[in-house]
């Protein structure tokens, strides 16, 4: 079933936004489009901006310049752009007093609209007890309420801020089910995690965010093109030898007949050096999201 209607808009469109407070500079001149129907992960280390650049897209702060629209209303008309969208925050507070049931009843309330039948199969399947009250759920029981609330919904859009960080294994695998749902419905998701399998899983495109500005934005593939490759080879005979070879970053002999290479950028000149050696055996790995991460925030970024 699907009741998203089709817009000329992208989902999220967002120019030059900035945000400032004080000194700091949270968001820096951030530029980016997401269409109707992506699912978008949005990375950054702690306090890159992620969180300020998602209240801005909610109308809860007004950018210092820029503007910030979904499916063409501007994030600041409240009332118009959350008619189009759900959210769920990393952190989850709930009416302590009111018991599961009645918190989703008053959100389907509030809320752009929800199906009945969806939620309750999202409450069987994230084994969610809905007759206690708030506030003797755990920190992964009120993120349940918060996800099945905003799955049930038929909101164009789900903004979702590290909604995982408090789930077990088993509740994870089915968020990433209730994201995969979500796309088939058509509707848009944007995700903000630190858990770079779950972004990987999930996501077409990923945009990175470093210091308030993105540094990289690229489908998974396209990504993991960009960055290190290592290929292990056997060999016999002479070693073949990577003086000087176009994108070859590191040469490990790791016994003497294997060597490891790593590879940044396209492997086409390595692979012209592997073809005039007699390599007896080959494998290739290319980079976790983790590893392409840390290139840009750990050691090798420095
Ligand atoms: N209300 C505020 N007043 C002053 N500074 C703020 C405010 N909100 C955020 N900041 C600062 O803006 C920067 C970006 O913070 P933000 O919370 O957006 O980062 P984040 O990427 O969401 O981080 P995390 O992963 O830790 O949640 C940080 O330097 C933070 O200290």
């Amino acid at each position: 079933m699907s009741s998203t209607t089709v817009s000329p808009h992208a989902a999220i469109r967002v120019d030059g936004l900035t945000k400032r407070f004080g000194r700091t500079l949270a968001v820096d001149d951030l530029s980016l489009a997401i269409p109707a129907g992506e699912v978008f992960g949005f990375l950054g280390p702690n306090g890159a901006g992620k969180s300020t650049t998602i209240r801005l897209l909610l109308g809860l702060i007004l950018p210092s310049s820029g503007t910030a629209t979904v499916f063409g209303v501007p994030a600041s008309d409240v009332r118009r752009a959350h008619r189009l969208l759900a959210y769920v925050p990393g952190d989850v507070a709930l009416w302590p007093d009111l018991t599961g049931a009645e918190i989703l009843e008053l959100l389907a309330r509030t809320g752009p609209g929800v199906d009945a039948r969806y939620r309750t199969e999202l409450v069987r399947r994230f084994m969610l007890d809905l007759d206690k009250p708030a506030k003797t759920y755990s920190t992964g029981n009120r993120q349940k309420v918060a996800l099945v609330a905003a799955f049930a919904t038929r909101a164009e859009l789900l903004v979702l801020d590290e909604p995982t960080s408090g789930l077990d294994p088993l509740m994870e695998q089915e968020f990433r089910r209730c994201v995969a749902e979500a796309r088939e419905r058509g509707q848009t998701v944007f995700l903000s995690s630190h858990q770079l399998t779950e972004v990987e899983a999930v996501c077409d495109r990923v945009g990175i965010l470093r210091a308030g500005r993105l540094v990289e934005i690229a489908g998974i593939p396209e990504l993991r093109r960009l960055h290190r490759t290592t290929v292990e080879v056997g060999y016999h005979g002479e070693e073949p030898s990577f003086v000087d070879v176009p994108g070859v970053v590191e040469v490990e002999r790791l016994d003497r007949s294997r060597l490891r290479i790593t590879l940044s950028g396209p492997p086409g000149p390595a692979l012209r050096v592997l073809a005039r050696a007699d390599i007896t055996t080959v494998s290739m790995r290319e980079p976790t999201l983790q590893e392409i991460f840390l290139d840009y925030y750990g050691e090798n970024a420095r």
